[in-house]
């Protein structure tokens, strides 16, 4: 049985663009980001890749980034879940701030430290230890039973959900997920063995 799991994460945003934190503020993509996703679902289609059910946030770039995938692929029409669950890390009172600003403000380190680490929160907002006990339930719970049917799920979401659900799937230690960026647009392909497992890790470079 093919257990197949694609992730994706959006592609450029308004914010990305504009170097600010985004976190749940719902923004769009870009004219580059719409070509990301296009792009992702060209590719996705040449490896004959067939999907069963497909998994969102509630913010709109990740929607807009799934939605076009689909309609690249020429499978529109699948089940589409949109879940909170699924939405980027709450930045909190960095949301919207200029990341240089920060940088400036708060220092290179520190700020590092609020985007990358594992277990330090940002002020008032979610780390990625928060993050990942939000998706990592979610996944186990509603998702993964339809990878296990062999249903095919394809996910698109965001930066530090998926690092979150990508650490967890590919067994990362906190200093390990330090280092794990996410292209925007950047399909990352699962095959899941009958235990669970990961049997197969592939980036579908574009
Ligand atoms: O602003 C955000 O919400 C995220 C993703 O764009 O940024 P970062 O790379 O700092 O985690």
């Amino acid at each position: 049985m093919d257990r197949l799991l694609v992730l994706v994460r959006h592609g450029q945003s308004e914010w990305n663009l504009k170097n600010l934190f985004t976190g749940w503020r719902d923004v769009g993509l870009t004219d580059q980001g719409v070509i990301e996703a296009k792009a992702a679902g060209q590719k996705l289609k040449g490896e004959n890749l067939t999907f069963g059910t497909c998994f969102t946030s509630a913010l709109v770039r990740a929607q807009r980034t799934l939605d076009l995938m689909l309609e690249e692929l020429g499978q529109t029409g699948l089940p589409i879940t949109r879940d909170e669950a699924l939405n980027e890390r709450d930045y909190g009172d960095l949301s919207g701030l200029n990341k240089d600003d920060a940088r400036a403000k708060w220092g290179e380190e520190q700020v590092h430290i609020w985007r990358r680490s594992y277990a330090t929160q940002p002020p008032g907002g979610e780390s990625l230890r928060d993050t990942g006990a939000r998706v990592w339930p979610y996944y186990i719970h509603r998702i993964q039973p339809h990878v296990m049917r062999g249903e095919g799920v394809l996910i698109a979401a965001h930066g530090n959900s998926l690092r979150a659900l990508i650490m967890a799937l590919d067994g990362l230690t906190p200093d390990e997920v330090v280092k794990l960026e996410l292209p925007t647009g950047l399909p990352i392909l699962y095959r899941l063995n009958e235990d669970t497992s990961v049997a197969e890790r592939r980036e579908l470079a574009v």
